[in-house]
């Protein structure tokens, strides 16, 4: 029902100086129970017409939710009225800015960025270089006195310039590092979700989301606010991230309270919002995290293991390097001057042996690795995410170099995900359906009870929405197979639309990917009850024993008859149609707690979907071939339509395999060790055979699996591949955060351009090892040598310094951020266990450093 609402003002909001002038006669304030915490009601929020406050719809919900406080308000209609928001139409577009300033925006505290010079403070804790500062120290104060001014400070000075610019750098580059970051952090919070305000329904930021919305939620979506149930169906939602529970949770109209961060399992609904932003628990929480830790990626962990021992080699050469020059100096003054007899200068020259030897150790050390290695993916997460990819870790892009095998779905990342109904075989008789003239034959020879029905079934058995947007054009909201679907039907009776939508709807059972169908039970206006089905056509077909036939009448489904509809739906997926069927069944009465029963069908139409190869597919799987990565298809859709798009995009071959997800299911763990390498093709699969074969291909064959997901159910196995691709447009939120890389644009050559930045990233910072063990061998050998024969280091602190930090900075900067060429993707990738250094290299280091 429509809410009381109050009149209301034509003018735009007021002024705020206006807004804070109080009022106190307009509207009175809550009732108040005097055992219940008190919330008082801000004038400005009376002057609006509201009657409650902000924090007292945040306690409403609260962590478990206030039935007390929830009951006292009136409810979900008293409460709606209080915040002036109609349960059908939502807010009022012109009260937004309002709502916002008086109930807050849903947007999280962000935590102040890290300054510059916070950066600087952690680039001077290096053990190294304060050391170094020591010997400068030192160095200035035994020069001032055996040389005086200003030529005894030279030596000093130059130590403590070089340490300055080496941190300088390195803050820099930090610090340019931390802005990407929050920069990527940004793009990761653009998530869309459908409301419905001032009757219109639309899609709207998360971030823009205000009290008084009223949110639509479907699976594998991430509650933005809290809020109340308002109407909905099968809602199931997972509040583990929030309060560490994993039993899913039921939601209905006796438990109606939502959360942010909670996520929906199963089922629709749609919400009220009453808290947003910092208000709600999930806020609190977001703005208590700090620092969400940078992750050193595997790679990094190997180099610094590498740099380690470097250090320490390096460590040994500057000891020997101090002995070796400290007893040259001893020997050579005993025999000249007397060991007893010391001066400044000697100890100068001490000090300057020392810093000769502690710069060793910092050239030595390869502090530079870590910071090619970071820079070297940022740098390809940058280029990445141009190129319509988003890298949520730095490891995944390394790690997606070394990729063995990719498990990619098949709708939206092979194929456009732009579906159109191409056939249909209705009453006996198969049509194309893809031009108008097509359309208006079909509706010459169906009768038209048979239409009625079919476009009852239409209408009335989707998850999406037909709206008008403000120019008036009618857009589609949901799936693209409904939106399909949705478009055939407008096509044949747009005027019916309304009308069917209207009816009201018992029971809905929405779709998923397990059960892979959708069953609606309406109130037909005569009275009586009437289900529709939709979903897989093996599934819908196995539910009917009768059928809808040309005149529109109920006749039985004869086992000969069914054997003709299996072979029309195999010869719409030969012609890799996507192929869905409608059933019906009429009913007088209605249990409400029971789930509707599986059998008993009336079968009215085949529809057959095209859903065209994305262009550009086939070129990217022979890239991966090349490469020497197996591509497999995993999709939900029947086996002939999945073969014949493998077949299109070069995935089946000749000596492949294609089966279906229930026939794996069955098979033994040796039996699946021998088929598994040759299968390329999984139709009809579970989310759960997408889990068994990442999990299966990592144990028994060591490799290193990529997996693309899309839907909630996805989750499983998108963690426990080594790289979890989750689609951008299609895919749900759930599947996103359970992702290290989100494919912006749903296509599979983003997926392998990936691959090919992941695999130079790896190249980079090998040739870039390569290039600092050699001169960091030369500088330790040429040190060393010379302070034994000459009794003096070739190159001064100073000079060492600025070698160190040319080769640690400009030629990380210089190595790691080179494109990928397209040799790297025609050689097999690393595997997992090969040394980082390689033979070669060490040859390489070895030859160039000794010549
Ligand atoms: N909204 C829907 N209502 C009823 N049935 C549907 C709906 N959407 C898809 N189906 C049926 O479910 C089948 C597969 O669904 P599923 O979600 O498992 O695959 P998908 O994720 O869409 O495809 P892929 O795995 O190739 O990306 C489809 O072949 C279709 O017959
Ligand atoms: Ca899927």
């Amino acid at each position: 029902m429509a809410p009381r609402r109050r009149p209301h003002r034509p003018q735009p909001p007021p002024p705020l100086r206006q807004v804070l002038r109080p009022q106190p006669h307009r509207r009175r304030p809550a009732p108040q129970d005097p055992g219940v915490k008190q919330y008082h009601l801000l004038p400005e929020l009376i002057e609006q017409g509201f009657c409650i406050s902000p924090d007292e719809l945040a306690a409403i919900t609260g962590m478990r939710g206030d039935y007390t406080m929830f009951k006292m308000h009136g409810g979900i209609k008293g409460i709606s009225r209080k915040i002036k928001a109609s349960l059908e139409d939502g807010a009022k577009e012109t009260d937004i800015e309002t709502r916002q300033k008086l109930y807050g925006t849903n947007r999280h505290v962000e935590k102040p960025p890290r300054s510059f010079w916070m950066f600087v403070w952690d680039a001077l804790h290096d053990l190294t270089l304060i050391i170094l500062v020591v010997c400068a120290l030192v160095s200035l104060v035994v020069g001032l006195a055996t040389e005086g001014w200003p030529k005894g400070i030279f030596d000093g000075l130059g130590i403590i310039l070089s340490i300055l610019l080496v941190v300088l750098v390195t803050a820099t580059s930090d610090y340019q590092q931390s802005r990407k970051f929050m920069e990527l952090d940004r793009e990761k919070q653009k998530i869309y979700i459908r409301v419905t305000r001032d009757q219109k329904t639309k899609e709207v930021l998360v971030d823009d989301l205000v009290v008084g919305d009223i949110l639509h939620l479907s699976i594998g979506d991430v509650v933005p606010a809290d809020g109340l149930f308002t109407s909905g169906y099968c809602l199931v939602l997972d509040e583990s991230s929030l309060s560490g529970e994993s039993e899913p949770i039921h939601v209905s109209e006796e438990k109606p309270f939502l959360h942010a961060g909670s996520k929906v399992v199963d089922g629709t609904a749609k919400m009220l919002v009453i808290a947003v932003g910092t208000r709600t628990e999930w806020g609190k929480i977001m703005g208590s995290l700090n620092e969400d830790g940078v992750d050193e990626t595997p790679l990094q962990v190997k180099l610094n293991g590498v740099a380690t021992i470097i250090g320490q080699i390096g460590l040994v050469f500057a000891v020997l390097t101090f002995v070796v020059l400290l007893v040259r100096f001893l020997v050579d003054k005993g025999m000249h001057v007397g060991l007893l007899n010391w001066s400044a200068n000697d100890a100068l020259t001490i000090v300057n042996y020392f810093a000769i030897a502690v710069t060793i150790i910092v050239v030595a050390v390869p502090e530079g690795l870590p910071l090619a290695v970071t820079l070297s993916l940022a740098f390809a997460m940058k280029k990445l995410m141009h190129d319509k990819a988003l890298v949520r870790h730095l490891a995944a892009c390394e790690t997606m170099g070394s990729a063995s095998c990719i498990c990619t779905d098949k709708t939206g990342t092979l194929t456009t995900n732009h579906m159109i109904v191409d056939k249909v075989w209705i009453g006996d008789v198969v049509k194309s359906v893809n031009s108008d003239k097509n359309i208006s034959e079909l509706k010459r020879v169906i009768s038209e009870g048979v239409m009625a029905i079919l476009l009852q079934g239409i209408f009335v058995n989707t998850g999406s929405e037909v709206v008008k947007g403000d120019d008036g054009k009618r857009t589609i909201l949901g799936s693209a197979t409904e939106t399909a679907l949705l478009e055939f039907g407008l096509s044949l009776g747009e005027h019916l639309y309304d009308d069917y939508k209207m009816l009201t709807r018992v029971k809905v059972d929405p779709f998923n990917s397990v059960k892979k169908k959708m069953s609606v039970t309406i109130q037909l206006p005569n009275g009586g009850l009437r289900t529709f089905c939709k979903g897989a056509s093996e599934i819908i077909l196995e539910q009917c024993n009768t059928i809808l036939n040309t005149d529109g009448n109920v006749v039985p489904l004869s086992e000969m008859q069914k054997h003709n509809v299996l072979n029309i739906i195999n010869s719409f997926a030969s012609e890799a149609l996507r192929t869905l069927c409608i059933a019906f069944k009429d009913m007088n009465e209605f249990l409400n707690d029971q789930p509707i029963s599986g059998d008993g069908y009336t079968l009215i139409a085949l529809f057959g979907i095209k859903d065209p190869v994305r262009p550009g597919v086939k070129d990217a799987v022979m890239t991966c071939m090349a490469a020497d990565i197996t591509v497999r298809m995993v999709t939900g859709d029947n086996i002939n339509t999945a073969k014949a798009i493998a077949k299109e995009c070069g995935i089946l071959t000749e000596d492949g395999i294609a089966i279906e997800g229930q026939q794996l299911h069955d098979k033994s763990s040796d039996e699946l060790k021998e088929l598994l390498p040759k299968i390329q093709v999984i139709a009809r699969s579970l989310p759960m055979d997408k889990y068994k074969l990442v999990t299966s291909l990592k144990s028994m064959y060591q490799e290193v699996v990529a997996v693309t997901g899309d839907g909630t159910n996805d989750a499983p196995a998108l963690r426990e591949s080594d790289i979890g691709l989750a689609m951008g447009i299609a895919g749900t939120e759930v599947a996103k955060e359970s992702a290290d890389v989100i494919i912006m644009d749903d296509n599979f050559e983003t997926i392998v351009n990936v691959a090919r930045w992941g695999r130079a990233v790896y190249l980079n910072i090998q040739k870039f090892v390569q290039f600092q063990l050699t001169v960091n061998i030369v500088a330790l050998i040429v040190n060393f040598v010379s302070a034994c024969i000459i009794g003096s280091a070739p190159l001064t602190a100073v000079q060492l310094l600025w070698v160190n930090m040319i080769m640690d900075t400009l030629g990380a900067l210089a190595l790691a951020t080179e494109p990928p060429n397209d040799e790297m993707m025609k050689r097999p990738p690393v595997r997992r266990g090969d040394s980082f250094i390689t033979r070669i290299m060490w040859r390489n280091i070895l030859g160039q450093g000794f010549q």
